[in-house]
């Protein structure tokens, strides 16, 4: 038989990816020399680091591709280690060419689109729609990071079912990665149910490490999960990403006007653009009434709210604020919360995740926002 060319074993190697950082190792700089004498193929890799944990499964999954080459009979692995440059090159390429410390996603060239998912008050269902919107994205072949910036009651984590943490790649730090969705919380930070207790400028700068100190690769979208309010988070997140819209979520029977106007004072104040309103618990689905001509709905909190929210910040904006969607109640959005399965990707056809799907699908597609500009005031409070 044939012997292999050292092209065709690049192509082989170009399917193995890293385990911890995602990419093809060809991409990312790991393979070194490659040799091929008659039927025995031998690969040198870089590692990222010396003490590389993953070392073992790259071996094995590099063997079997290379094996898979017509005309191979043998592969000897060799591992390295990469220098310090090409440990700068790999990060500086995962950042996407952005220098360290900056905020990549508010680069001029970033692709990706911010949404601050914020709501007027607590228990509305803002972190069970973002962590649904995020499933049905990801589901949707979308690059989706999704920053918990919820620092004092975080439940991202659960409700995506992360259970890895944050792996150290050298110097880097990888988020653990749930259902395709990249997720970064202060809950991976914290014992057990320890309590939050951060003043302003260290929360500034707990959402700042989240953005700076993690590679999250080139993101199509980033979803922020704002605590409730209008508080120090979200001032910062408008300082630290100034392209980022703001995401209302409402119910419908909230004193509709006050959400309006603290979210639209919120986005006035920033300069940030609003990209919608969301109705949660807009209805149930009611299963016994089958009459003719009766709508199928028990609207449980009344109706109107979110359609009412998103007149009165276009009001207050002076620009469109469309009703995103409406999402019914359905006990099955709660449990699938529990169990780490969000029902956006857990059942795409309940009601609930066609709407859910609807309003992803309408943001994931959504062109870049430019309005976004720097911010005058500082985040910061003592
Ligand atoms: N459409 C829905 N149908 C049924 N249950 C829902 C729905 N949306 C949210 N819930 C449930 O309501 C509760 C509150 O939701 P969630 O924690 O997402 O709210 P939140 O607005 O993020 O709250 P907070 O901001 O206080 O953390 C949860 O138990 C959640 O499972």
């Amino acid at each position: 038989m044939q012997s292999p060319t050292v092209e065709q074993v690049h192509a082989a190697l170009a399917r193995v990816i890293d385990p911890e950082i995602r990419r093809p190792i060809t991409e990312i700089g790991m393979v070194g020399a490659v040799e091929v004498t008659g039927a025995t193929v031998a690969v040198h890799i870089l590692l990222t680091t010396t003490g590389c944990p993953m070392r073992e499964r790259i071996t094995t999954d590099v063997t079997t591709a290379v094996r898979g080459v017509p005309g191979v009979a043998d592969v000897a692995v060799t591992l390295g280690v990469m220098s310090d440059e090409q440990r700068a090159g790999l990060k500086t390429l995962l950042r996407g060419g952005v220098p360290e410390r900056a905020v990549p996603f508010s680069q001029p060239g970033s692709r990706t689109r911010v949404y601050a998912v914020a709501s007027g008050k607590g228990g509305v269902g803002k972190s069970s729609v973002t962590a649904n919107l995020a499933a049905a994205m990801a589901a949707d072949g979308l690059a989706v990071g999704l920053l918990d910036a919820d620092i004092y009651g975080f439940s991202i984590p659960r409700m995506l079912g992360v259970t890895g943490r944050p792996t150290k790649v050298g110097d880097m730090i990888m988020p653990p990665v749930s259902l395709g969705v990249k997720v970064v919380s202060m809950g991976m930070f914290v014992q057990g149910n320890t309590p939050v207790a951060f003043r302003g400028p260290k929360l500034h700068r707990a959402l700042e490490q989240f953005l700076t100190d993690f590679e999250w690769g080139e993101l199509d979208v980033l979803l922020l999960d704002l605590p409730p309010g209008t508080g120090d988070i979200a001032i910062s997140t408008a300082h630290l990403l100034p392209t980022a819209e703001l995401v209302v979520v409402t119910t419908p029977q909230l004193a509709a006007a006050e959400v309006a106007e603290r979210a639209g004072s919120l986005a006035k104040q920033t300069s940030q653009r609003v990209a919608g309103v969301i109705e949660n618990m807009s209805y149930l689905p009611c299963p016994h009434c089958t009459e003719e001509g009766r709508d199928h709905r028990l609207e449980v909190f009344g109706a109107g709210g979110g359609q009412t929210v998103a007149d009165a910040l276009t009001g207050v904006l002076g620009a469109r604020v469309p009703l995103l969607g409406q999402v019914p109640l359905d006990g099955r959005l709660r449990e699938g919360g529990d169990s780490g399965v969000p029902l956006s990707v857990g059942d795409p056809t309940a009601p609930a995740s066609v709407a859910l799907r609807e309003i992803a699908q309408r943001l994931g597609r959504a062109p870049r926002s430019i309005v976004g500009r720097p911010l005058s005031l500082t985040p910061v409070s003592a």
